[in-house]
């Protein structure tokens, strides 16, 4: 079964100019279960309004999209919310921890919003935590630690709910060569382990080497 089906995908924005950017023109999409997807093309191609669509974090002109079979109702927020509780999660070029919170507090947020007690919100995070290699950074604030742990922390924190779905926008483009491919290669080994799905827009080569499937955009339309 496809985990994300996208059909005759378009997304314009129209300026009072009279001035219209073609974002997406008629993008169709397969995402079977358990794949990794790389999203790849020149910058400006279309990459990340592809994912925040799909994502639920933004809607299309035109066009549906499929997540587990069901379409995505962008104008029922009851749905949004569902499927950003229970079946996506997130990863940022800029990790989007909250700053005021440490490692494991970062890792429980996002269960509290699933009514997760205290008591089980922690022992989960430990084991992410220590399934990412941090079990010994947990009472870290974000800026007491690399960009490498806190990318580590921020796929710990998109795990937390047990997503079918995690999406992410240039997860290595703030972190060095050798700590993206440790990042790019901890993605791939929760991918095969866990059957979770991947989908990542990147300009990374070594993102699109472990990808089950690259997807390749130019100018908001498919060229593979
Ligand atoms: N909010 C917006 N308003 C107007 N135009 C936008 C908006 N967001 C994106 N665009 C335009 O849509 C097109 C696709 O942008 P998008 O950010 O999806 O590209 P990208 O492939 O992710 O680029 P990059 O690799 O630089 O992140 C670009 O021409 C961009 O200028």
């Amino acid at each position: 079964m496809n985990i994300v089906e996208t059909r005759d995908l378009s997304k314009f924005y129209t300026f009072d100019s009279g001035m219209r950017v073609e974002a997406l023109r008629g993008v169709n999409v397969e995402i079977e279960e358990g794949e990794f997807v790389s999203f790849m093309g020149a910058s400006g191609s279309g990459k990340s309004t592809l994912l925040n669509i799909i994502g639920c974090l933004d809607q299309p002109t035109s066009g549906s999209v499929f997540i587990e079979g069901t379409e995505v109702d962008y104008r029922n927020s009851s749905h949004l919310v569902r499927l950003h509780r229970q079946t996506i999660g997130f990863v940022f070029q800029a990790f989007n921890l909250i700053s005021t919170m440490n490692a494991l507090e970062n890792v429980c947020y996002p269960m509290h919003f699933n009514r997760i007690n205290r008591s089980q919100q922690k022992q989960r995070a430990t084991e992410l935590l220590d399934l990412v290699e941090l079990g010994d950074r947990m009472s870290h604030l974000p800026s007491e630690l690399s960009g490498g742990e806190q990318q580590r922390v921020a796929i710990a924190r998109a795990l937390a709910n047990n997503p079918r779905l995690i999406l992410a926008d240039e997860p290595t483009g703030n972190l060095d060569s050798v700590t993206g491919k440790k990042i790019t290669n901890l993605m791939k080994d929760i991918n095969r382990e866990q059957k979770i799905s991947f989908v990542v827009a990147t300009h990374s080569p070594e993102m699109a080497r472990v990808a089950d499937k690259v997807v390749k955009l130019s100018d908001g339309e498919l060229t593979s």
